[in-house]
């Protein structure tokens, strides 16, 4: 542990979710307390890393061993590389961790039991799965603790996470189902205000203009929800007037499967994330 107290933190491979975790963290002030290692691959990547407060970037293509060195002085080492780099990347640091280090998997599929297959008996695996919006201190994160992952070691874990959001903690056989909402969420989000610009361009706005009805609404329809005491169902309700034009609209979507497509995305997202613990 650092003079603060607080667990030292390394992020191995500190892309889109490593970054954004990594960039809610600074946000928070947290690393100016307790600075925190992050490699990637790039010289240029790693110099805007360090440019972030607390952060010291590492570049794996000047330093082949940035990896086990940030390994080998974090308490908590975040793997944030593609699922089928993982069991390299474990291999490569394991005979460097610390005993007690917590490793902590952001990978889709990638299952404990191949974590602590590759790890040693004393490193402690959690594995979560947490979403983009850890850039703005919104994340929703899922957690499962490994078998060695005892109540200090998971809130510990909770503690970083939460840092950038909300926490869900679940047992292992959950976090896919869990990947494929709030995981994935973001992404769906993103294609609807996609379409629904699509549809407004097409109405004959600009694309500014489109912009600016479309994200307003979006925003301005979670943030309704999130100040009120009414249920998203009762919110649609007090939109859509009787016989009137919402109604109209909505039929169309009703029609058009929305509540099986979603089911159907989900499990398409959960057939995935089984392909990627297979290793494939
Ligand atoms: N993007 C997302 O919204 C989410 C991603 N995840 C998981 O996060 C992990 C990373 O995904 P992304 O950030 O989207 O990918 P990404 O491709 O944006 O980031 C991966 C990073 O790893 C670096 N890298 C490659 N080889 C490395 C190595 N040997 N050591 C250290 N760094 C290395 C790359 O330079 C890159 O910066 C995946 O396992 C994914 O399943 C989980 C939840 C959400
Ligand atoms: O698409 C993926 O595989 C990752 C996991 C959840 C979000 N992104």
């Amino acid at each position: 542990m650092t003079s603060t107290n607080a667990p030292s933190i390394a992020f191995l491979g500190t892309g889109s979710m490593g970054g954004a975790i990594l960039s809610g963290l600074v946000a928070s002030g947290a690393t100016a307390t307790s600075p925190v290692i992050a490699t990637n691959r790039t010289p240029e990547k790693a110099a805007a890393l360090s440019k972030l407060e607390g952060v010291t970037g590492v570049a794996l293509n000047e330093n082949p061993e940035g990896n086990r060195e940030a390994a080998a002085g974090a308490d908590i080492i975040l793997i944030g590389v593609k699922p089928g780099m993982v069991p390299d990347l474990l291999a490569e640091i394991a005979p460097a961790l610390k005993p007690g280090a917590i490793v902590v998997s952001l990978a889709a599929g990638v299952t404990i039991a191949t974590f602590e297959s590759i790890l040693p008996d004393t490193a402690i695996v959690v594995r979560s799965m947490p979403n983009t919006p850890a850039v703005v201190g919104r994340a929703v994160t899922g957690i499962a603790p490994g078998t060695r992952a005892d109540a200090a070691a998971m809130a510990a874990v909770r503690a970083v996470f939460e840092t950038v959001g909300e926490v869900l903690e679940v047992a292992e056989d959950r976090i896919d189902a869990l990947s494929t909402i709030s995981g994935s969420g973001p992404a769906y989000v993103f294609a609807l205000i996609e379409a629904l610009t699509a549809a407004a361009i097409e109405k004959g706005f600009s694309p500014e203009e489109a912009d600016l009805l479309v994200q307003g609404t979006f925003r301005g329809a979670t943030e309704l929800l999130a100040a009120s005491d009414q249920t998203p169902t009762q919110l649609r309700i007090n939109v859509t007037s009787p016989k009137g034009t919402t109604e109209r609209a909505l039929a169309v979507m009703s029609d058009a499967g929305l509540d099986q497509m979603f089911i159907r995305a989900t499990d398409a997202a959960l057939a995935r994330a089984k392909e990627l613990a297979a290793g494939s």
